[in-house]
């Protein structure tokens, strides 16, 4: 699991840390950090122009400590100070002793630079880049050098991802001590280009995360093989209510990625029973009432159910049940209508909007989509997963997970089928909600990644994906 911390996690935490060390050690770590990975980008330091942009808080030193560092291996380093009088004084002294040079912006030669290091502001940033800072990123972006931000893209909301005007958009961040939300989520991760962390030592004090990445070991654990003693009814039943007798789609999709995530047992109850049981033989299918289907650990209702009078009463029917429920696309429609139904339930429920089905819901997801998921969570008394670039699933709790995994291409009809299926696979072998559901996501990122390297994908492409991605997941972790 890899954590995420806000900025007024990190302060005391490194406070803490600082107090039994030499004020300046864990910027030195920092620059250390930077100036290494930097040193790899390039290839070859020596040599190498570098231009620096830096303000005038500890971003801007971290940034002038690495320059330093490189200048003192050959690279020629210029140095443009956004406030020259507030420049940190030690990283400009370092930099001016290793040969390193101040100029203005004029002078920087960001037309010829190999590497621009963007040290404007990081976790102490707050709103929109103010003009002069905005102006430097335009002309320093629009040259052909790598851009690189030391800890945030200046611009960037560090806790949220949030960009409410211009911003640094990177090909690299440099991280320092943990990663920070805005790097993962929102229009920050974006902007953030590759990720890199460097460890300074905050180890042992941090806190609880604000949130938190499943990795592919993470996932693996929940997707153990079947034991000697199981049956098809100990892996999990699920129950499927999607699609219809002229759109079976919905149905196909997502009982299929129910049966290619755990092949234990799959029950549809509607009307596209006969779609399915023809693309899937294997499942047990009724075209009458989800009480007709048989027993269920979870259930999935809404792909493609409609939005009737009828479609509401087959969904109350199975919110009614202390079972885990998923509610996706139509059933969500429904839901923002009577929100009592999931409001009023005790077994765990988990709703899959995507922003406008989150805004009919919630109101506007706006740009913290971690706060927005965890506030529609609380609202229903929920697991709220917002798909979205990166997927946010947030309980009532406040506990958060945002997902690492995906692909552009998953952007095409059918996929959030695939994904309640899969997510209700999941749900039915008795995983907390939170956890089924972030798996889910990654998972369904995993297999849409698989699937893209075979070229353009499509819904069924990732179902037809869903048993290698599987295998790969559970050998990635030996
Ligand atoms: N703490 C530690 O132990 C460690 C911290 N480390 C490093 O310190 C960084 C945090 O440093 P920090 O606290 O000095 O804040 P920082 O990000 O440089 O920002 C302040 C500057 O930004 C400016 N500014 C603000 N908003 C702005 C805007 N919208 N548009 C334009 N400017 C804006 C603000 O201007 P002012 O408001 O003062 O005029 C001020 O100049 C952290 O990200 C990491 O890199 C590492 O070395 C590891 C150890
Ligand atoms: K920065």
């Amino acid at each position: 699991m890899i954590g995420l911390y806000t900025a007024a996690q990190l302060r005391p935490a490194e406070q803490q840390l600082l107090a039994g060390l030499r004020p300046d050690t864990l910027m030195q770590r920092a620059a250390t950090g930077l100036a290494t990975i930097c040193a790899g980008l390039l290839g070859r330091v020596a040599g190498a122009r570098v231009v620096l942009l830096v303000g005038s808080g500890d971003n801007g030193g971290d940034a002038l400590l690495a320059g330093a560092r490189l200048a003192a291996r050959g690279a020629q380093v210029r140095a443009v100070l956004l406030s020259p009088e507030g420049a940190h004084a030690g990283g400009l002294a370092a930099l001016e002793r290793a040969g390193g040079r101040v100029v203005r912006g004029e002078d920087a030669g960001f037309e010829r630079a190999d590497l621009v290091l963007d040290g404007i502001v990081g976790i102490g940033g707050s709103g929109p880049l103010r003009p002069p800072a905005a102006e430097l990123v335009a002309r320093a972006t629009a040259g052909p050098g790598l851009l690189v931000a030391v800890d945030v893209p200046s611009g960037v909301a560090a806790d949220t991802g949030e960009v409410p005007g211009a911003a640094f958009a990177a090909q690299h961040t440099i991280t320092f001590g943990a990663v920070k939300p805005g790097l993962v989520v929102g229009a920050g991760r974006g902007l953030a280009g590759t990720v890199h962390l460097v460890d300074i030592g905050l180890g042992g004090v941090l806190p609880a995360p604000d949130a938190v990445q499943l990795t592919d070991a993470d996932v693996a654990a929940h997707l153990d093989a079947p034991g000697a003693d199981d049956d098809k009814y100990s892996r999990g039943v699920v129950g499927v209510i999607a699609g219809s007798a002229t759109y079976p789609g919905a149905g196909v999709l997502c009982t299929g990625a129910a049966l290619r995530t755990r092949p234990g047992l799959v029950r549809y109850a509607g009307t596209a029973a006969a779609g399915v049981t023809a693309a899937w033989p294997e499942a047990l299918v009724t075209s009458g009432r989800p009480g007709d289907a048989g027993r269920v650990q979870a259930w999935v209702a809404g792909p493609g159910m409609g939005t009737d009078d009828d479609a509401l009463s087959v969904l109350a029917e199975v919110l009614v049940t202390d079972l885990p429920v998923v509610v996706d696309a139509d059933g969500l429609t429904l839901v923002s209508r009577h929100p009592e139904l999931v409001r009023d339930r005790s077994a765990p429920t988990v709703l899959t909007p995507h922003d406008r089905e989150f805004a009919r819901l919630f109101g506007d997801v706006g740009p913290d989509r971690l706060a927005a998921a965890r506030r529609g969570a609380a609202e229903l008394g929920c697991t709220v997963l917002l798909k979205g670039d990166a997927t946010v699933v947030a309980d009532a709790t406040g506990r958060t997970h945002v997902n690492a995994t995906g692909t552009p291409w998953l952007a095409t009809a059918g996929t959030g089928d695939v994904l309640a299926g899969v997510l209700g696979a999941l749900l039915a072998t008795g995983l907390p909600a939170a956890e089924a559901a972030a798996s889910a996501a990654h998972l369904h990122g995993r297999a849409g990644q698989l699937a893209a390297e075979h070229g353009p994908l499509i819904a069924g492409d990732l179902v037809r994906r869903l048993p290698e991605t599987v295998a790969r997941l559970r050998g990635s972790v030996g």
